[in-house]
């Protein structure tokens, strides 16, 4: 279980204040889109939530913990950025499963993990390719992969979509994973959280 409870929160660069009193409460399972102008801080938000910027104030609930001041290793959610931070001299399949392997998840998990979502996120027929032999959008479904495999509480991803890529609805996870499909354009996905069942 892990809805997501952001409480006042506050964030403010020097003189730049970027968000006041700023509240949402997603649900368990809920997949929530933020949108709005340039610099209004979106993304602020989502680093704020992931951990890797402080907020000036506020409070930040995920399921029953209170992650305001914990590491972003420590939060146990996965953010997928806009410029896919794909290894280059790693395969498709190492990429996936690299920040398992740093946790040491034993090789068969990790095989069983990373196949599951290549499936899910069709690009199982490239898992042997490095990521300059991939499409933008090929690349971008890595990225999803590796944050997928790790079967987080809650998913932020800031333009995970590239400008050829028409929808979300081209991922086609089925419910089973926990990923919820929809079909909207790039500019109203702007800005996602998912969080788990
Ligand atoms: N590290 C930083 N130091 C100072 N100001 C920053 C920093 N990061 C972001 N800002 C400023 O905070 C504001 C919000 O930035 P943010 O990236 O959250 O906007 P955004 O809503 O995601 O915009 P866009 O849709 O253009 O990506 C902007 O005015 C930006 O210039």
């Amino acid at each position: 279980m892990a809805g997501i409870s952001i409480q006042n929160v506050y964030k403010d660069y020097g003189a730049l204040n970027v968000l006041k009193e700023f509240s949402l409460e997603i649900a368990d399972g809920e997949f929530v889109v933020l949108v709005g102008p340039s610099g209004c801080g979106k993304s602020t938000m989502l680093k704020i939530l992931a951990g890797l910027e402080p907020a000036s104030g506020g409070k930040i609930m995920i399921g029953d913990r209170d992650v305001t001041d914990l590491a972003p290793g420590d939060r146990d959610i996965a953010m997928v950025f806009q410029n896919y931070a794909l290894y280059p001299h790693l395969t498709v399949g190492q990429n996936m499963g690299f920040g398992l392997k740093m946790r040491g998840m034993p090789k068969a998990e990790i095989d069983r993990r990373v196949r599951a979502a290549a499936k899910i996120l069709a690009v199982d027929h490239l898992l042997d390719r490095r990521p300059k032999a991939l499409s933008g959008g090929q690349r971008q479904r890595v990225a999803l992969g590796r944050a997928i495999v790790r079967e987080p509480r809650a998913f932020l991803m800031d333009e995970p979509l590239p400008t050829s890529t028409p929808s979300c609805a081209s991922i086609r996870a089925p419910r089973s994973a926990r990923f919820t499909s929809a079909s909207a354009s790039r500019r109203s996905m702007s800005r996602t959280i998912r969080s788990r069942r």
